[in-house]
């Protein structure tokens, strides 16, 4: 493993291999992403804002964590990010970092923006004056979206964010695809709608749910706090999205891509579903909080991935009840 402060050239033992750099590799996605690429042959270099701390428990649970050098950045300072592109000269870069949860950027707009915008900006800049031949993967959200309704959104349906994050995460797509047709740079931005995994943090409500059911279950006298149920949203796997990520770097042309399963199903349908199990009825067991709404929350979302499906050959096999299942079996294995 090779700690380092930005700026350090780093020693790499063959020429040949493809170089990835991953901008914030400690969280779910660039976890997964890492263990991708490496058993891709690539050497990768994962960033966090600061690397000598990091516990890295995300790649240690994969078992990766020596495989890959991580180095100190901070994506929202243009120095820390060109010192670290121009050291690393990789082949591919992932943007990962930045603020993940729509709800805590209501909390911490600034720090969502610079971290999502200025970090986006910051990276493009640093490729335009290091090697402009650098692929560029960025990752986008189906929130941007917004309330869409019933019918599945496309790539060119248009955005309507409804919170910091989502209109942060619009904001670096539309520079994503400016620094595309300006500069004709290889910049694509998947569109990610949710994707779930035993490394997500209990931020997120399908990690929040799964633990409180194998809680209940092994006999904790607790109630799981909810918000708004009447949700429905895209829950596909994150070990897949990785993979489309990855794909889109290796076509001819960059563009954007939706990445998700093209079903949605309801919150509610998925604390059912969990609760089920565990052989529990989620009615007993969860109570709604009104802490737990959102200022602005989109009601349904869904999206069509079939750009994704016919030109990357990318298709999402995990569905949802399966999503579930496998959260489920982690938690109770977890406990
Ligand atoms: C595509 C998108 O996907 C993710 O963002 P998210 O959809 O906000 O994820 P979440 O799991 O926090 O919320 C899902 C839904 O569930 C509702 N909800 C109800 N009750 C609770 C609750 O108690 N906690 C939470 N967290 N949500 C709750 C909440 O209001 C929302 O409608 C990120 O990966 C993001 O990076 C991204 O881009």
């Amino acid at each position: 493993m090779h700690h380092g402060e930005p700026g350090i050239a780093v020693n790499w033992a063959s020429k040949h291999m493809k170089r990835a750099l991953i901008c914030g590799v400690g969280g779910q996605d660039g976890a997964y992403l890492a263990k991708l690429l490496l058993a891709k042959g690539y050497e990768v270099v994962g960033t966090s804002r600061d690397a000598d701390t990091t516990p890295f428990t995300n790649l240690e649970r994969l078992g990766i964590l020596e495989h890959v050098s991580t180095v100190s950045m901070r994506i929202d300072d243009y120095h820390s990010v060109q010192s670290i592109v121009s050291s690393t000269k990789p082949d591919e870069i992932y943007n990962l970092a930045g603020q993940s949860s729509v709800g805590l950027s209501f909390d911490h707009p600034v720090e969502t923006m610079e971290g999502i915008v200025c970090g986006t900006m910051n990276l493009l800049e640093s490729i335009r004056a290091v090697e402009s031949s650098i692929r560029i993967f960025n990752a986008g959200s189906g929130e941007c979206f917004g309330e869409a309704g019933q019918i599945p959104v496309t790539e060119s349906s248009p955005f309507h964010p409804h919170s910091p994050y989502a209109v942060a995460k619009t904001a670096a797509h539309n520079l994503v695809k400016t620094y595309r047709e300006a500069y004709g740079m290889f910049a694509c931005t998947g569109i990610l709608f949710n994707h779930e995994s035993p490394l997500r943090s209990k931020r997120f409500v399908t990690k929040k749910i799964v633990c409180a059911a194998a809680d209940i279950f092994a006999g904790q006298n607790t109630k799981l706090q909810l918000g708004n149920l009447d949700v429905y949203r895209d829950w596909g796997w994150a070990e897949e999205y990785v993979e489309a990520m990855w794909l889109m770097l290796q076509q001819e042309a960059a563009d954007d891509y939706i990445i998700a399963t093209g079903k949605t199903v309801s919150l509610e349908y998925f604390v059912e579903k969990a609760f089920a199990y565990f052989n529990l009825n989620w009615k007993d067991h969860t109570e709604i909080d009104a802490a737990h709404f959102r200022l602005s929350d989109a009601q349904y979302i869904s999206a069509n991935p079939e750009k994704a499906n016919k030109q990357l050959m990318w298709r999402s096999t995990v569905g949802v009840e399966e999503v579930i299942n496998r959260l489920c079996k982690d938690a109770s294995e977890a406990r």
